[in-house]
């Protein structure tokens, strides 16, 4: 079980300077206003939000690699930001860099991981061979991993993430670049898990794609300019936004809110 609740995260960057050769001014970004996310075992959550709204800080968040301004994370009870090693092992995360090590086979880029989290390598072997089936990638498994086109790369990615068999999955828009028939059996391969036969994982993944989100998500948090500003099922959506159709649902919640709030702040 996954709880994000009321995080936030600005950044400082430079901007710009005038000239090539001019520095520019530090400014700050608020990349995360205050998002909250509860994600049940056994259910597939989406974070639906558009670009830059603030879905990848989150998931980076909830994997560990900063800390929240405000705010707390945690996973199966375990805080994050005080246990990160212990709440980590609990997750297998697909993030938006697939980072495969070029020369090692399909099949060892997996066992590594799983030596990483402290399996045998026989037992890692065994996950391997299980996973090539669940994901379809027994044809490439024994194969190099440069060269690999971008849905065998998500493949490996995921595979590699699963190997520890983590009760939570954590997956940061998994379908991009990916065609018609790998986001099928990803969305295969995520049923699954999620099922009381694939070990009801709590599944959380990202995405700004309406109909995966229709397809797949039991529960759909939607994130706007850093805020999480609606949620439920799809149909409960829906009817909040007393639209038929989930892009204009969509639009109206997340857009509705991103307006009144820059009312707001010009009021200000
Ligand atoms: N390291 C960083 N430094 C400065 N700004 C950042 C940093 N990371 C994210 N941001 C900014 O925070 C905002 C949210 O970014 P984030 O990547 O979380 O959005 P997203 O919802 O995942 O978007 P997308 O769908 O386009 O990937 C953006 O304005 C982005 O430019």
């Amino acid at each position: 079980m996954i709880e994000i609740k009321n995080v936030s995260k600005s950044f400082v960057s430079a901007s710009g300077g005038s000239s090539l050769f001019k520095k520019g001014k530090k400014q700050t970004v608020q990349a995360v206003r205050d998002v909250s996310l509860h994600a049940p075992n056994g259910r597939i959550t989406g974070l639906l939000g558009a670009n830059g709204a603030g879905k990848t800080t989150t998931l980076r968040m909830l994997g560990g690699l900063f800390e929240p301004d405000q705010g707390q994370i945690s996973v199966d009870g375990i805080q994050v930001s005080q246990a990160p090693r212990q709440a980590l092992a609990r997750m297998g995360i697909l993030g938006d860099a697939h980072g495969l090590y070029p020369r090692l086979s399909a099949r060892e880029n997996i066992i590594y991981f799983g030596r990483l989290q402290g399996m045998e390598a026989d037992a890692a072997n065994a996950r391997a061979e299980e996973l090539a089936r669940l994901l379809d990638m027994r044809h490439i498994l024994d194969r190099r991993s440069d060269g690999f086109s971008q849905g065998e790369r998500m493949k490996t990615a995921l595979a590699r993430a699963l190997v520890h068999d983590p009760a939570n999955i954590v997956l940061d828009e998994p379908t991009n670049g990916l065609d018609v028939l790998a986001t099928r059996a990803l969305r295969e391969a995520l049923r699954h898990l999620r099922s009381p036969e694939g070990g009801g994982k709590c599944i959380v993944f990202s995405t700004h794609i309406m109909p995966e989100v229709e397809q797949l998500c039991e529960h759909v948090v939607v994130v706007a300019q850093g805020r999480s500003v609606a949620e439920g099922s799809v149909p409960e959506l829906l009817a909040l936004a007393g639209e038929k159709h989930f892009e204009d649902a969509f639009v109206k919640l997340a857009f509705t809110q991103q307006q009144q709030q820059q009312q707001q702040e010009v009021a200000a």
